[in-house]
């Protein structure tokens, strides 16, 4: 069992389950706001429950991932390789990295959902409409989440953040990713598990924290990184596998709950936010007994978006920490460089390293 202790939880507006944040978006506006706010800072993660996105929206892309795993693996190579989109199966990315995973990695414009679902279903039209329902809903909730954080931070333009995820010219991504558990997987030749059944977690009785649970290690599925783009909506089924990093080599398990999304602060957004925000490094584990799916929308805005510390969060002790930058440009970085590589050091500002010292030791 882990048990960190980063910086302590301010008791009054986070309600922890065990270390991690959860918020209620049901709740009084302006308690959400602190709350959210206080989230993106502390953690850059939290949990999101009564986030209003139906119930059958969510199931019903489920229902389609879990379809399209579950089909021999030539069926499924058909929506690949990967270019990056895509289907893949351990590869991630150009640059060598590897994982227990099989994913499946859209572009959320819907040009491009209908094309590839071509190769993807043999109901192309009914997929690309369960895909388009369920990444329209994560996006509005996405933008929702970008205002209280725009109103939170008290920018002079509150809704600005959000219309970047909201333009229609946005870069946002889903991705789809299937962590076979070690009974459903075959050795090496991809995931024929069409015939094969997981336990139940009664039969299984597995716990896994921070990678093993009875004797058991644990597999890396998705090797630890942060996420480029600007918030990141998670929602895996009740498989427990992602895993957050509190500092100090520290993994902090998140209890799954398929009620709930997991949202997490990118790259992008901590520019943004002049470093006021965390990026949040992360990693999936597999289960031995059971297989997991998560649904990832990566909130981007377009291509040609200037990203830069917006001038609220620039102060006289706190210059700014990152030079401007394109999403294309930050992209492109982001498609050179390694799943673990801590890309938005290279778009620091020159002097930053020295303020950032200065900052450490006023504290
Ligand atoms: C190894 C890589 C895969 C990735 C692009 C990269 O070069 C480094 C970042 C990776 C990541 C992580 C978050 C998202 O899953 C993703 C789609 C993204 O935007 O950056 C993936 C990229 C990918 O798998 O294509
Ligand atoms: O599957 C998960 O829980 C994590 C996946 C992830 O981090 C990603 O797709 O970027
Ligand atoms: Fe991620």
């Amino acid at each position: 069992m882990v048990v960190a202790s980063p910086t302590p939880v301010r008791p009054d507006l986070i309600r922890p389950t065990g270390l991690l944040p959860v918020i209620d978006l049901s709740r009084r506006r302006s308690h959400v706001i602190d709350c959210i706010v206080q989230a993106c800072e502390e953690f850059g993660f939290f949990k999101l429950v009564n986030h209003g996105v139906p119930r059958h929206v969510v199931a019903n892309m489920e229902a389609e991932a879990f379809a399209f795993f579950r089909q021999p693996e030539p069926e499924k190579r058909r929506a690949g390789p990967p270019d990056p989109l895509g289907y893949g199966c351990r590869n991630i990315g150009f640059n060598g990295d590897t994982g227990e995973v099989e994913y499946l990695l859209l572009h959320t414009n819907q040009a491009s959902i209908n094309q590839r679902s071509k190769t993807i279903s043999k109901d192309p039209k009914k997929f690309s409409c369960i895909v388009r329902e369920y990444v329209e809903a994560v996006r509005d909730l996405t933008a929702e989440i970008l205002e209280i954080l725009g109103e939170g931070l008290r920018l002079k333009d509150p809704q600005g953040l959000a219309r970047l995820v909201k333009d229609g010219e946005s870069d946002s991504v889903f991705r789809l990713n299937h962590y076979p558990s070690l009974l459903t997987s075959n050795n090496g030749e991809g995931n024929n598990n069409n015939n094969s059944r997981d336990m139940s977690s009664e039969e299984s009785g597995y716990c896994c924290v921070n990678g093993g649970g009875g004797g058991l290690k644990g597999v890396i599925g998705f090797g630890e990184h942060s996420d480029p783009q600007m918030l990141t909506l998670l929602r895996s089924n009740e498989v427990l596998g992602l895993q957050v990093s509190v500092g100090e080599g520290l993994w902090v398990p998140v209890s799954p709950d398929p009620d709930s999304f997991c949202v997490l602060v990118g790259d992008a957004l901590q520019a943004l936010t002049n470093g006021r925000f965390v990026s949040v490094r992360h990693r999936a584990m597999t289960n031995p007994y059971k297989s997991r799916l998560s649904m990832v929308y990566f909130g981007a805005p377009p291509l040609p978006a200037r990203i830069a510390p917006l001038p609220e969060t620039i102060t006289a002790q706190r210059p700014s920490l990152y030079r401007p930058f394109t999403w294309a440009e930050y992209k492109k970085t982001t498609y050179l460089h390694r799943l673990s590589h801590s890309r938005l050091d290279l778009f620091r500002a020159r002097n930053s390293l020295s303020t950032t010292r200065k900052i450490i030791s006023l504290n």
